[in-house]
This record gives C-alpha cells, structure tokens and sequence, in this order.
C-alpha cells in the first residue's frame, strides 16, 4: 500500500492542485409544495465580487478571463444589463463570453457547452433565456430548463429571478414535486425543474409547450445518461416543438455521453475542454490515508474544527451512511447538517437554505448535491466514500469527483478537498482519477496531524485572505 501511495503522492509545502467536478444524483425524494418565485424563501447568494476578481479575469489562460471587457459587448437588453449590475457582475468569464454570442444569435442553433465547475455556466444559459422570452406574455411558458435535482431546479430559478430583477412580468415557476397547483398548472414564462415533475405536468395538460422556445439541460451529462435521467429527459423533448432550441450545459462530457449529446441537441455548436483543463486551479486537492475504514471516523471528528472555519460539505455514499454519521458527529458533540433524497421537500430546502446562509456550517451529504449547488462559503470538501460507480461500484467515478470537489473553490476562490482512502481498492480508485486529470494530489497522514492541519489550514487561512491569495493561485 506504501508504494501504492508513493506512486500518487507528490507532499508539496504548497499544496495548489486543483480539479473540477461532477457528479450523479437525482432529485426525486418525496417532495413537498413550495411557492414559486420570490416567495419561495430561498435564500439569495450574496453576490459581492471581490476587487481582484478583476485581476482574475485579465489572466487570459484563466476560466474566469474573458477578450470582452463587458456585457454591454455582447449586446444583451438593458433590463439585463442592470440586473448583471446589481449583482455585482462586471465582466463576463471566458463560457459567457464564448457561449452567449453563439446562443442569441439568430437563427437560433443549438449549443454543447462546456466549462470548469464554478465558472459561470448558469448566468449563459439564464441570460441567453432572458434574452428570448417575450414578457408581453408572462404566463405562457416560452422556456423550460431541467436539472437533475430539485435543489439545483430551486437554485437555477433563484438566479433567473436575480438576472432577471429587472425584466417586467417576470414570471418563473419550479416545476418540482409538489409546486405547481392542479387548479391553475404552470403559469409563467419560464419553468425551472426535474424531467420527472415536468414530464406528469405536461401529460396532465397543466404545462402548455406548444410556444416553447428554447430548453436547457443542465448537468447534461448526467441527465441525458441512459443508466439515469436519460429516458425522462428523451420522452420530455418528444412532447415539445420540434424547432425549439436546445443547449447542453455541463462540466463534464465523457465521450460515450457526447456522441449522445449530439445526437439529442443536433448541429450545435460545441465549447469543450480536454479532461487535463476540467480542473480548477483554486481547489487545492489532498488525500487522507486511514490505516483502516473504521478510522475514517476518527480523522473526520479531527478534522471538525477545520471544517467549521468556512462550511464544508461531507459526501459519503449511502443515505444510511449519512444519518450514521451525523448520529455519531452529534453524540460526540459536534455540530452537523444532514441533506439526502429520503427527506422530503420543504425539509430539504430548509436544510439547503440554512447551509448557504451559514447557519449551519457542516454538511453530510449523497452525490444528491454533487452536482451544480453554488455555496461560495465552502472552502472544504471530503469526500468520505470515495465516489465509485458501475455493477458493483468497481470503478472510479471520475465526473462524480470533480463535481463534488467543485462544490468549493467557486468563481476563483480557493478551497481545500480531501478525498478517505484506506485499502487497495479506494488507492487504486484515486490513482486512477489522478492519472486521469493529471492531478498532482498532497498527502495527508493521520499519524502526522500538525502537518495535516498545517497543510489544510494554509488554503483556508488563504481563502479567508483571497484578495491577495487568488491571482497567484489562479494565475500560474
Ligand atoms: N461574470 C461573473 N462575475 C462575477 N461572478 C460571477 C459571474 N458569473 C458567475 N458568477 C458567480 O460564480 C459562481 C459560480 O457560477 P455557477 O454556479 O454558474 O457555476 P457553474 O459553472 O454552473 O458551476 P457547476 O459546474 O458547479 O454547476 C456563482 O456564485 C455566480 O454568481
């Protein structure tokens, strides 16, 4: 096992390595109703941009950067623009930048568009949204976005109603379980949910497709795979016009989902990375090497004073894992959040709300939120279970790592992953993600703790400091 981990491990007093992330999960617990829109009670993202994020963003090699130094270049309406403004966006990251002239152009073409995680998918694909509704009609539904879960859905709308503050009669509804009444169905212009609540809605005669214009799938990778949402996001476009246009959106295309893709979103314009640029620079990314599985406990209630120093999120595999260990953290005292599918609804979103406003500053999770929330406050990751899938969970999930990883480190910030191994098996699992992504990964030891806390503490320390940390970490 030794040479095992000397063959992955490069120990560096400056541990800058990185990935992006991606991961699988879907959003069908059981679900409660939640108000549309503004009502809902989510919580808004503060969205104050740090003064170097500028610095960030003239680094031409950086996702972040763009050749366009504002959105007023890209030609977007005024009620737009204010609404960018407001939120504090200044320039435009490298996939808005690329993405949005290819999107709002006319005739309108598909589009497969990929980009690190945290770098700006959501604000291309909402603004190219925005950019197509006709608000004289603010009740007929003119676009539809699908995401694999219900947070994602929720998150997606918040940022709609944010970009779009300044829009008049902007109308969206979440079209998750349990949100739209069977009196009135859908009435907005745009409609943010999961394939399987909108599939019922529109079967039921309650969402009107016909005026369609433009779908988006976000996490497209995940959601167009046949061993998950696949079928569901399929038999939802066969109900839709067959003109209406169509954008990818993912951090991740493994080849086998791409050639799908293509055929799913036909003659699109593609943005796309090779596997050695999906990381992001500013995740520093370190492994833990338990002696054994029943060690992992221990090292995590170490860790727990690091964890709270921003918000965390634990992924662990199993739902039954997850309650296990918040049952365990909190009879020993610890303070924890636990979010998974077997909750329901309006339980999840509370739970969701309290971690983005840092109530509550620990999360233990399932690959449920590997994929897309947005909690700038996160500077750390564990990845309890390392993320393995296929019969028999035998292989490395190599888009559910960087997805989950990529839930800290958002837009040029910095943050820490450590990913628990303890056997042949997971070493093995996480030589093979290394090699994948050319990742250059830190170990830590248990038995070692003063440097396992130096270690971690100097990225954290950092991400608190990040005015004068970020343009090194970004710009080498
Ligand atoms: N041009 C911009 N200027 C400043 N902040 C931005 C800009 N664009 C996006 N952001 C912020 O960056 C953060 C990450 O964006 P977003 O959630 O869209 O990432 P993403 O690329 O979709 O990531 P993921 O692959 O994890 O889903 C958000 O908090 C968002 O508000």
């Amino acid at each position: 096992m030794a040479d095992l981990a000397s063959r992955i491990s490069k120990p560096s007093d400056t541990p800058t390595n990185d990935a992006a992330a991606t991961g699988a999960d879907n959003g069908n617990g059981t679900e409660q109703p939640i108000d549309d829109g503004i009502q809902s009670g989510l919580i808004e993202p503060t969205y104050e941009v740090e003064v170097k994020l500028s610095d960030l963003q003239t680094d031409t090699d950086n996702p972040l950067s763009s050749g366009v130094s504002s959105f007023e270049e890209l030609g977007l309406p005024k009620s737009i623009l204010d609404g960018l403004l407001a939120m504090n966006f200044k320039k435009p990251s490298k996939i808005q930048e690329r993405a949005l002239p290819l999107m709002v152009s006319d005739p309108p073409r598909n589009m497969i568009a990929q980009s690190q995680s945290g770098t700006g998918k959501t604000a291309a694909f909402v603004l190219t949204v925005l950019s197509r509704v006709d608000f004289n009609k603010p009740t007929q539904p003119q676009a539809l976005l699908l995401a694999p879960s219900r947070e994602l859905a929720r998150q997606i709308q918040g940022v709609i109603q944010q970009v779009g503050q300044f829009c008049e009669n902007l109308i969206v509804n979440a079209a998750i379980p349990g949100s739209i009444s069977r009196e009135t169905g859908v009435k907005a212009s745009i409609v943010v949910g999961t394939p399987g609540t909108v599939m019922d809605l529109i079967r039921r005669r309650q969402f009107d497709v016909s005026q369609l214009k433009v779908l988006v799938i976000d996490e497209a990778d995940n959601m167009l795979d046949q061993q998950g949402l696949g079928d569901q996001c399929i038999r939802v476009k066969g109900m839709l016009p067959r003109t209406i246009q169509i954008l990818l959106f993912s951090a991740t295309f493994p080849d086998k989902v791409m050639s799908y893709a293509r055929k799913f979103a036909p003659n699109a314009n593609e943005i796309k990375l090779r596997h050695q640029e999906l990381t992001v620079k500013g995740i520093s990314q370190m492994y833990m090497d338990c002696p054994t599985e029943a060690d992992k406990y221990d090292v995590l209630c170490k860790l727990y004073g690091l964890m709270t120093i921003g918000s965390s999120v634990i992924f662990v595999r199993t739902r039954e894992s997850a309650d296990e260990i918040q049952r365990r953290m909190e009879a020993d005292g610890h303070k924890v959040s636990v979010l998974h599918g077997a909750y329901e609804g309006q339980n999840r979103d509370a739970l969701l709300d309290d971690f983005r406003s840092g109530r509550s500053k620990v999360l233990i999770t399932t690959n449920l939120l590997a994929r897309g929330i947005d909690v700038s406050s996160v500077s750390m990751v564990i990845n309890y279970d390392i993320p393995m899938k296929g019969a028999g969970n035998k292989e490395p999930d190599m888009e559910t790592y960087l997805h989950r990883i990529g839930r800290t480190g958002r837009f040029g910030r910095v943050g820490v992953s450590i990913t628990f191994v303890f056997d042949r098996k997971s070493f093995e699992a996480m030589k093979a993600i290394a090699d994948h992504y050319e990742l250059d990964l830190v170990q830590l030891r248990p038995d070692d703790w003063d440097a396992t806390e130096e270690k971690v503490q100097q990225v954290i320390k950092s991400s608190r400091a990040r005015p004068d940390y970020a343009p090194n970490v970004l710009g080498n």
